[in-house]
Parts: C-alpha cells; structure tokens; sequence
C-alpha cells in the first residue's frame, strides 16, 4: 500500500513591489491576525523600516511592540520570547536581513505563533524558507523553523541597502546548481529524500539570474526585484523539499566552517558563491560549468577568490579539508579532501593562488 505523505508549509501572502512596505498593515488584516504584533528588528532596518511601519500601525489603532537584537545568537532568540510572553503580542514580525528575520522565525516557532517576513536587504534566500539560521555552539546551518505566514519585500528599500548585500543574496542563488548537483549524487549514492520538483525550480532560479545578470545593476530597482523573486523561488524549493538541500550543498558546508574559522570575514552568500565555483569543477572537472558560475559571479561584483572574500589562502584550505564534517550531508566532498586535492582544486579554479 503506498503510505507516503508530505507538508508543504508556503507563505500565503507575498507582495513585492515599490513602496509596499506601507501594506504591512493589510497584509497581517488579509491573514486575519488578531491583536498586538511584537516586531523584531536590528538596528538599521528599524531606521528604514520598523519604525515607520509601527507609525502605520498605530495610525490603524495597533500598538506594536518592538525589540532590536544586535547579534543573531540564542540569547537574542530567548529575549525576544520573554517580551513576546511579557507583551501579550499574538504575534510576530521580523524586519531587517537575515539577523532579525531569523530570530523572529526561531522565536515564533517556539511560541507557535504565526510571522511575517519583512526583508530589508535581498541577502540570502532564509527570507522566505521555512529554514532557521542562528549560530548554536559549533553548529552553523539551518535547522526546521516556522515559515512565514507573509512576506512584504519592498523593492525601494531593498535597492537602497549596501549593494553587497544584493550581490550575496544573487551568489545564494547561483549556488543553487552546485547544491542541486549534490543533491542528485546523494539520491543516487545514499538514497537520500529527493523532490524532483524542488530541484528543478531550484535549478531554474539559477538559470533564470544568471539569465538576467546584466539586469543587476547597483541603484537600479529592478536588480532588487530580480533578485528578490529569485529567492522567494529558491525559498519555496525548500518548503517544496522539507529541507535545505535544493538549496544547500557542499558550497554551504565549505561556507558554514568559514563562518567558524574566520567569524564575520564574509557575507553567507558571496562564501557559498567562491564554493560552489570550487564544488562545480569537482562534479564535473576542467570543462563543466565551474568558468560560468565564476564569470556569472563576476559579472554582478561577486568575490570570486579568497583574497576578494578577505579569507586568507590556508583557511580556504582548512575549511575545504574538514567542512565535509560538519553536518550529516552527502555531498561531492565525500568522507573528506586530502590538502593535495583541495590546493589543487582551489588552485585550478583561481580561488587561491
Ligand atoms: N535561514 C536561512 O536559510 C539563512 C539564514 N542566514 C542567516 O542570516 C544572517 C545573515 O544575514 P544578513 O542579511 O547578511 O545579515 P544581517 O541581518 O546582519 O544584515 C547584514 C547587515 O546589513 C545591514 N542592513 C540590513 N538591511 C539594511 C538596509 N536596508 N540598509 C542598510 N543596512 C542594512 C544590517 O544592519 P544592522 O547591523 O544595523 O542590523 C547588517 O549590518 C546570519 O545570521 C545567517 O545565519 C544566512 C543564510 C541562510
Ligand atoms: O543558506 C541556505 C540555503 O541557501 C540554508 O542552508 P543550510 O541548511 O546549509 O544553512
Ligand atoms: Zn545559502
């Protein structure tokens, strides 16, 4: 008897657009939301954005309640708890990058309270996922969490943020075929959990950037809007997959133990970008699509090396040696790179010198 069954957790609202960072207010009002919200920012993003959606808030008789964490850390997610439960808030918005979005998505997982996602910055794609990334001891990838019950990405703030941050959240993206690659070798391998339907559409999120790479420009709105639609797409493979894996490879488990080994060097998305140009020639060596995931990266101002990254050479080393460690992923990296291999590798593709 075939006894197979599947949650498929999505956003119900989704609006992208110019300006629509005043439709917060309707957006919770279509979702039914009933009572107060606690809004969980950082401390830019509250300049940008809390702070004047709070103001439409109270002009609609909604009196949010607001905390502003400065590190995404557990006691972050902890604190947020305590004033969610002091506040009586029923539920939750995360406003800002990454920081405050996961902290708002950890916290309302454990409180079993429903949140919106509102993007300041088109860095990486856990804004829309139903993935939640905080640093615990060692750990650095993401575990399940609550997805949104809404995401509100507003393309004039998001053009407006540090142009790195958007070339992050496009390498995010291209990594996408590398992360796909290894998903198929897994599946083929180990007989991992696969979704050929996430899979797919994380590999034509890819394609479809890289497709438009000469629309992403700095200070034009429509790279934020390319750019954001490309991760609300990577987001849903992942809803789509219960997992990260259309979305995370060796390229993320390489960038997860640089975040260990050189802390803040660089942004998530331009370290999974140099790893999955190095992961690329690894699946399919000098001919396959390795120069084109680089000069894809090139073209938007991504680091392709580790010099461009601010990583020193033996720590590219180091982390490609030992990330295959880290996290019970199966990858192209196998039971691990001896350094001859990984030199040769980073070597051969330019990564290092
Ligand atoms: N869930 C998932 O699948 C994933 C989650 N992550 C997590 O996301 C985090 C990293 O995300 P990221 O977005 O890079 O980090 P942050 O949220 O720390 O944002 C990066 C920087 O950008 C600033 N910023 C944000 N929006 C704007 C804006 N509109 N204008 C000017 N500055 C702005 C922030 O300011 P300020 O310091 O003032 O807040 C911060 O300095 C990590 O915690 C990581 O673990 C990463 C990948 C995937
Ligand atoms: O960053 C992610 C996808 O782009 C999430 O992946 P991890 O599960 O490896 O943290
Ligand atoms: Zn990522």
């Amino acid at each position: 008897m075939f006894e197979k069954s599947t949650w498929i957790r999505l956003p119900r609202n989704v609006v992208v657009g110019h300006g629509v960072r005043s439709q917060v207010v309707d957006v919770v009002d279509d979702l039914h939301l009933q009572g107060r919200p606690l809004f969980v920012t950082s401390p830019t993003p509250r300049e940008v954005a809390a702070d004047p959606i709070a103001a439409d808030f109270e002009a609609a008789g909604i009196e949010p309640a607001i905390v502003t964490i400065e590190k995404a850390t557990f006691d972050a997610v902890e604190r947020v708890i305590e004033v969610a439960e002091a506040e009586g808030v029923s539920y939750l918005v995360g406003i800002g990058g990454g920081k405050a979005i996961d902290i708002a998505k950890l916290a309302s997982h454990h409180l079993e309270m429903g949140f919106c996602s509102v993007p300041t910055a088109a860095s990486h794609d856990g804004i829309v996922s139903n993935r939640g990334s905080v640093p615990d001891g060692d750990s650095r990838h993401s575990v399940a969490a609550e997805p949104p019950l809404a995401v509100v990405a507003d393309t004039g703030i998001l053009a407006e943020a540090p142009w790195e941050l958007t070339t992050a959240g496009c390498a995010d993206i291209i990594s996408n075929y590398t992360a796909v690659m290894d998903w198929r070798l897994a599946q083929r391998l180990q007989d991992v959990e696969y979704s050929e339907y996430a899979a797919a559409l994380s590999e034509m999120t890819a394609e479809i950037l890289v497709d438009n790479a000469d629309l992403i420009r700095p200070g034009l709105e429509e790279s934020a809007w390319v750019v954001t639609k490309a991760l609300m797409s990577s987001g849903v493979a992942m809803s789509i997959a219960g997992s990260s894996r259309p979305a995370s490879g060796a390229e993320h488990l390489f960038s997860h133990q640089l975040d260990r080994l050189a802390p803040g060097a660089a942004l998530h998305g331009h370290q999974v970008g140099v790893g999955s140009i190095m992961t690329a020639y690894l699946h399919q060596g000098a001919d396959g699509i390795w120069r084109a995931i680089r000069d894809a990266l090139a073209s938007i101002d991504a680091p392709t090396t580790a010099a461009e990254l601010g990583i020193d050479d033996e720590t590219v080393i180091e982390a490609l040696t030992t990330c295959h460690e880290i996290r019970d992923r199966y990858t192209i990296l196998g039971s691990g790179m001896n350094e001859r291999a990984a030199r040769d590798v980073a070597t051969k593709t330019g990564v290092i010198d």
